[in-house]
């Protein structure tokens, strides 16, 4: 399979050579909130990540790590919800700030979004029907009457629901389940070709988002669209997702295939996230540390080394000098961390590359 490279096809004009461009291209994405970088209300929510989703492997990729990570930044920037204070964000080529109106169009059917909170893409006072009807004549996506209805018909069974039990009601009718899975009907009735998906069972009852998941899968499977599952919750992300990127405060400290990262996670934050889960596995020990002790080491609060440091057990004196590059700790698996700098360096544009599903030459 071609792997995602920066430099694949890229071209920033809206030309024949954008077909071969990778779809979502984050470059050197910084996003700071309340003004700049250096200024006391400003938050770096994301920093200096760059990340490429291909658009042509149809895999599910989570996005995991603790709340104020920088997950729904990350999110809301590749959807074009919010724009970088600083780097790029490329759709096929073409910089997502000076897209036009046609090309805007196409981007946004192309992405589509399911959020964490089900209620609120229903108006309470229109029938569930509404939130299919309006992006079908939006994007013309159906020539008849007929066509509409088959149309969603199909979309809803993709999603494990049936049409004559939820067309025609009100939202209130449906439970959370039901509601978040028309919501993932919709967006995949636009074709697109990637979905975000923010949180998507985090408000509905525990007993409903395995059925979810499922639909999430089951249009992943069926009709090959990637997914870029956002989650605090690394036990859903174990149970779908092909790869994983773990974030910490706006950084992405660890990636690769999700088999190796869950089994041996190699970054001292992804081991804690783990090891705090109590996983059904006796041999698995829950709390237990890994990384020994660090160095006595001074964390001053304005240091611009790895931003873990002031919380890892492992840290060392290099740790607050400088931040460490994503080192290879395996063909598919990569830590943002020190401890594995024997290992060959990669430099953080070609992060995105673990996740496809062969590995990078190192
Ligand atoms: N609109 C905003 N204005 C100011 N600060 C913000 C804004 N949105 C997010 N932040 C801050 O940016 C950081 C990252 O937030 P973000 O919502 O991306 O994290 P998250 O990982 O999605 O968290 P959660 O899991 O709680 O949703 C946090 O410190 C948050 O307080």
């Amino acid at each position: 399979m071609a792997k995602p490279t920066t430099d694949q096809g890229v071209t920033t004009a809206a030309g024949s050579a954008r077909t071969h461009a990778p779809l979502i291209e984050l470059r050197n994405v910084t996003k700071v909130y309340g003004g700049r970088v250096l200024s006391r209300n400003a938050t770096v929510a994301l920093d200096d990540v760059s990340l490429t989703v291909a658009g042509d492997t149809p895999q599910i990729i989570s996005v995991v790590g603790e709340s104020g990570s920088g997950k729904t930044t990350l999110a809301s920037l590749l959807m074009g919800f919010i724009s970088p204070t600083s780097g790029t964000i490329l759709y096929q080529g073409s910089d997502v700030a000076s897209l036009g109106g046609a090309r805007m169009r196409e981007f946004r059917r192309d992405v589509q979004a399911v959020f964490q909170d089900p209620f609120s893409v229903f108006n309470p006072f229109y029938r569930v029907d509404h939130v299919l009807t309006v992006p079908i004549a939006k994007f013309r996506l159906a020539k008849s009457r007929a066509d509409r209805h088959d149309l969603m018909v199909s979309a809803l069974e993709t999603v494990g629901l049936r049409a004559d039990e939820t067309l025609g009601r009100y939202p209130h009718q449906l439970s959370g389940g039901q509601r978040q899975r028309v919501t993932v009907a919709r967006a995949l009735m636009m074709r697109p070709k990637l979905i975000v998906a923010d949180e998507p069972v985090s408000m509905v009852d525990a007993s409903l988002r395995a059925t979810i998941l499922e639909s999430l899968r089951t249009v992943n499977q069926t009709l090959k669209v990637p997914i870029l599952y956002i989650t605090h919750d690394l036990g859903t992300a174990y149970h779908v997702s092909d790869h994983i990127l773990v974030m910490y405060r706006g950084t992405i400290v660890e990636a690769g295939d999700v088999e190796s990262v869950i089994s041996a996670p190699k970054h001292p934050y992804t081991q804690l996230l783990i090891d705090s889960i109590p996983w059904p596995d006796p041999q698995r020990p829950w709390g237990q540390e890994r990384t020994g002790r660090g160095e006595k080491v001074t964390v001053p609060e304005d240091h611009h080394g790895c931003r873990f440091a002031d919380r890892c057990p492992a840290v060392m004196a290099r740790c607050v000098e400088n931040a460490p590059p994503p080192y290879l700790t395996g063909p598919d698996h990569a830590a943002t961390c020190f401890l594995h700098a024997e290992q060959p360096a990669l430099p953080k544009e070609r992060l995105s590359e673990l996740l496809t599903v062969s590995a990078p030459k190192s």
